[in-house]
């Protein structure tokens, strides 16, 4: 079994923010806490270490108490979430490393441990969850991704040879899907009114 204890989260909150008018995403607030720190809190439970990935305002997110780290250097800069992987799997402990992005705020509960079961049962090296989107289908949401550290020879040259699209890498080495039936977990706050929206909703 693939114990807790086994996997380091990462949270990934190192992008531009662009759609939000360029701020700092994971510092904006939601229910009176960073959003980033929410992350943390929610994941905290369902790993055995957390670690950050921010590229700006590095001592606020050091503040949360865990280790931080940027963007390694040799990419362009913010070279999208990959980069953040990168990061997080040069730094990494433990055998397996846990994405999550910081702007998810109500990700599932059980995300880590489903997909730790499924990565076993699978013999998988990366697992990853898919949720409905609009029409019914299942979509595979790739920032949220559970993968064995021995990958970082692998990503090292994905990256460094210009790969940026975390399918595109995944899909060179074996991966288990989870699928979750409930969408809305897996709703994102890209602009300030769909943060509000969350937070709202979640209330
Ligand atoms: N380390 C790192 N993480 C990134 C980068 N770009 C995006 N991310 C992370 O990837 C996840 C999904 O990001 P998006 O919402 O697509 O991008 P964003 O940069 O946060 O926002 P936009 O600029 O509006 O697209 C978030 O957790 C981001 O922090 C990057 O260049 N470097
Ligand atoms: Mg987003």
């Amino acid at each position: 079994m693939i114990e807790p204890s086994s996997i380091t989260g990462l949270i990934l909150a190192g992008g531009r923010g662009s759609r939000m008018g360029g701020v700092d995403k994971g510092l904006q607030p939601y229910h009176g806490l960073p959003l980033a720190l929410h992350t943390q809190l929610r994941l905290a439970p369902q790993v055995g270490s957390i670690m950050l990935n921010a590229n700006r305002n590095l001592g606020a997110y050091e503040s949360f108490g865990v280790p931080v780290w940027p963007d390694p250097p040799g990419l362009s800069d913010f070279a999208g979430p990959l980069a953040g992987f990168l990061a997080g799997i040069e730094r990494c402990e433990t055998p397996w490393l846990m994405t999550v992005p910081c702007d998810t705020p109500d990700f599932p509960l059980d995300l880590v441990a489903r997909l730790a079961a499924a990565a076993e049962r699978e013999d998988a090296e990366i697992a990853m969850p898919r949720s409905p989107s609009e029409d019914g289908s299942l979509q595979a949401q790739p920032v949220f991704c559970l993968l064995r550290c021995d990958l970082l020879e692998s990503l090292v040259r994905f990256t460094h040879e210009g790969g940026r699209k975390i399918d595109r890498w995944t899909a060179q080495h074996r991966v288990a899907l989870v699928d979750f039936d409930d969408a809305a977990a897996f709703a994102n706050a890209n602009t300030a009114d769909e943060l509000r929206r969350l937070e709202a909703q979640q209330g």
